[in-house]
């Protein structure tokens, strides 16, 4: 049996540069991964078996579609490899922009990579990836890097690992594509030399979807030691980067009354 961690992945900045014919968006991001995510277990066997347990399963219970069963599927198409029984625990709130889904189907993929002898760097397995979501190569990669295109063209950059991260979602599901759709259309600019200087440009277009992700910026910025507060993806999740870890546990005690979601984390 086979344990991968599926750690959240965050945008540390988001700048959304034109809609494509295809519909999608071109994008400049900077992607990095916590240490907080799901846990994946694979195991072969007998017959095909997928389980989800956990404090986020109820929310995907009844989808026969999962992205863990699809990256399993398209896995044995190009490898083969016999079935196999995977349990998911699901840690992380769904459609919250932190990819749960993407970094899930990426962490299965790593997982039958590594019980068939398949080289992570196989490019078969990139483009399953790629075939996936626009964020699955970034969580296959699973360090700090620079997306472009859709997110699929990466380049691994230097993180900060270490970093206390605190990540609040407010509970409010967030649709991606309905995000996309309400952007505006202004290229703001891409990501400069230092993209923690930059933005989020789908930040107003959720808000507009869920005002309360406004709360939750305004409750991150307010808290002692902040360096960086931010949504990520298409929200509504938003993080907050800090100084040093008791920071960072003084804003998750100071959030707390919100009722939100909060965990206290690291960057990778
Ligand atoms: C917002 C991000 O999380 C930033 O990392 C990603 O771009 C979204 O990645 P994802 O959840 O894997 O998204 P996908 O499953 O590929 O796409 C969901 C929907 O979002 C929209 N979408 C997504 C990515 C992109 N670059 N442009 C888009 O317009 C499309 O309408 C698409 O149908
Ligand atoms: N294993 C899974 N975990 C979460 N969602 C899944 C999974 N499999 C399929 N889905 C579907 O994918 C949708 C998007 O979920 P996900 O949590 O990946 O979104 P997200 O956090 O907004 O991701 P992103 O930041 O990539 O936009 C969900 O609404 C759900 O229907």
């Amino acid at each position: 049996m086979l344990t991968e961690i599926a750690r959240a992945k965050l945008n540390l900045a988001l700048h959304v540069r034109a809609r494509r014919p295809d519909g999608y968006h071109e994008l400049e991001t900077l992607f990095a991964f916590v240490e907080y995510g799901d846990v994946l277990c694979v195991a072969p066997a007998e017959a095909p078996a997928f389980q989800i347990t956990g404090p986020f399963a109820a929310a995907l219970a009844g989808e026969g579609d999962n992205l863990v069963t699809r990256a399993a599927a398209r896995f044995a198409e190009t490898f083969g490899g016999g079935a196999h029984a995977i349990h998911l625990e699901k840690h992380l709130p769904v459609a919250s922009g932190i990819g749960g889904g993407s970094a899930d189907a990426a962490a299965t993929l790593r997982a039958l990579a590594g019980l068939h002898d398949v080289a992570l760097d196989d490019p078969r397995l990139f483009a399953i990836a790629d075939g996936l979501g626009s964020d699955v190569p970034a969580c296959l990669l699973g360090g700090t890097a620079i997306g472009k295109g859709r997110g699929e063209r990466l380049e691994p950059v230097a993180g900060m690992p270490g970093t206390p991260v605190l990540l609040v979602n407010p509970g409010v599901a967030v649709s991606t594509a309905e995000v996309f759709r309400r952007w505006d259309g202004v290229d703001r600019g891409p990501l400069g030399a230092d993209p923690l200087a930059g933005r989020n440009d789908l930040e107003a277009p959720a808000r507009v979807i869920a005002p309360v992700i406004g709360d939750v910026l305004e409750a991150l910025a307010a808290q002692d030691g902040v360096t960086l507060a931010r949504m990520s993806g298409s929200g509504a999740t938003c993080f907050a980067l800090f100084e040093d870890a008791k920071a960072c546990a003084a804003a998750a005690a100071g959030v707390a009354r919100f009722g939100w979601w909060s965990v206290e984390t690291t960057l990778i």
